[in-house]
């Protein structure tokens, strides 16, 4: 059996998955949250198909999830604290060791296309990169340090999220500003979410049994972090994240665009510093900033509840998603197949609703019955009229990450 170990580690906090890739199915799969801030919790879940006998054809098993509370000061110890839910509840590691750990990086840069065994000069590189994207690569590499330790004698692989959209044209990806100051501080557009984007295109094509080479595809990646793809023949061409994943949609805590204008006068009249204002965008923004709280669960609530506010961020949050939208279909001079995933494409029917309900006039055509059901797995939401195939689409970014962990070690 050939199991892996997928990491996807946050600045406090970090998922994991185990999985037969044999069978392609997950073992177990935990968070770790709250590292470094007094007692630290761990969701660890073993899954049916790790408690049901291989060979039982119709397992009765399901899964059981635990938590474990303990300090959990750093990465290191986080790492400490999985393995011994692994050694307390299974499944077993000396049984299911794995071959390699895949690990999510943020960041690539301009110098990582391909998914990459970690060595020393590679976790250089990745630090290197924590001034593209000090959110998300330094912790990263905390995760890649930590599970070293843990299993020093197997490969480890970064698979970054810039990777795919590598492929974007030198208009997508140049800002108008001073080509010499640009080049000297790599200052260029580089897209995130690509191992996502890349999985559900990928998919979503499968699905609609058509050949990936000839479609255009729209992918709204919509969680806590959103963007959205355009894909033609499998190739991103255009996406909404920069430089950084600050650019583009509305997110849970982050602005998307915005005047850049803004900063300028917010450092001069308001005084704040430019930490100050990297908080401000990338923490206190977006629904949070506009309602107070950044899941759309919370938004649908009190906007039923008649909350002013919260109807305003969704509606903002709707009106960026049509922008981009539009944008796309005239990128790719029309679109075959939209997708939504993650935590809000994949359960909110109503922002689906509402991005889709003004482009009719592109052969969109929701079929309400079709939205509003809550069927686990690919769908199509999109009636039998519609000219353009519109999905549901689970994103699957860790089996897509040990997938590409294995193409470089096996
Ligand atoms: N039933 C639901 N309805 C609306 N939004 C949901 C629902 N379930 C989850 N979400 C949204 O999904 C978000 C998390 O998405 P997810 O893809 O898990 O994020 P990330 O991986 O970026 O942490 C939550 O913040 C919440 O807003
Ligand atoms: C790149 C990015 O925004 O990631 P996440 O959605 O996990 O925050
Ligand atoms: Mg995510």
């Amino acid at each position: 059996m050939s199991v892996v170990l997928v990491v996807n580690s946050g600045s406090s906090s970090f998922k994991y998955q185990l999985l037969d890739m044999d069978r392609e199915q997950v073992l177990a799969s935990g968070l770790v949250e709250r590292i470094g801030e007094g007692t630290g919790v761990a969701k660890h879940t073993v899954a049916a198909a790790a408690l049901a006998a291989p060979d039982d054809p119709a397992p009765t098993v399901t899964e059981a999830t635990y938590t474990i509370e303990r300090e959990i000061p750093d990465h290191t110890a986080g790492f400490a604290v999985m393995l011994d839910a692994f050694a307390a509840h299974g499944p077993s590691l000396d049984e299911h060791s794995p071959v390699a750990v895949g690990h999510r990086v943020v960041h690539g840069g301009a110098r990582f296309f391909e998914p990459t065994v970690v060595t020393p000069l590679v976790e250089i590189n990745i630090d290197e990169l924590s001034v593209l994207a000090p959110l998300h690569n330094p912790a990263n590499l905390a995760g890649i340090v930590a599970a070293k330790k843990a299993f020093p004698d197997v490969p480890h692989v970064a698979v970054f999220d810039t990777a795919f959209h590598q492929s974007l044209a030198p208009e997508a990806y140049t800002y108008a500003i001073d080509r010499e100051i640009a080049e000297a501080h790599r200052i260029r557009r580089y897209g995130f979410h690509g191992t996502s984007h890349k999985f559900v295109s990928e998919a979503a094509a499968a699905f609609v049994g058509r050949p990936l080479g000839e479609l255009k595809q729209i992918v709204f990646h919509l969680g806590n972090g959103a963007s959205v793809a355009a894909i033609e023949g499998g190739r991103s061409v255009d996406t909404s994240m920069g430089l950084t994943p600050l650019e583009g949609l509305v997110m849970g805590t982050r602005s998307g665009d915005l005047d850049p204008a803004v900063l300028f006068q917010l450092a001069r009249r308001a005084d704040m510093s430019i930490a100050d204002l990297d908080t401000l965008l990338n923490k206190r923004s977006g629904l949070l900033g506009l309602a107070g709280v950044s899941d759309m669960r919370d938004i649908g609530e009190r906007r039923d509840a008649g909350d002013p506010a919260a109807q305003l961020a969704f509606d903002v949050y709707v009106h960026r998603l049509r922008a981009y939208a539009g944008a796309y279909l005239a990128q790719l001079d029309g679109v075959d197949v939209i997708s939504f995933t993650a935590g809000v494409g994949e359960n909110s029917i109503r922002v689906r609703e509402e991005a889709m309900a003004t482009l009719g006039f592109a052969g969109v055509e929701i079929d309400p019955d079709r939205n509003a059901t809550r069927e686990r797995g690919i769908r199509r939401i999109s009636s039998d009229s519609s000219r353009v195939e519109v999905l549901v689409v689970p994103t699957n970014e860790e089996l897509e990450i040990a997938r590409q962990t294995l193409s470089v070690t096996s």
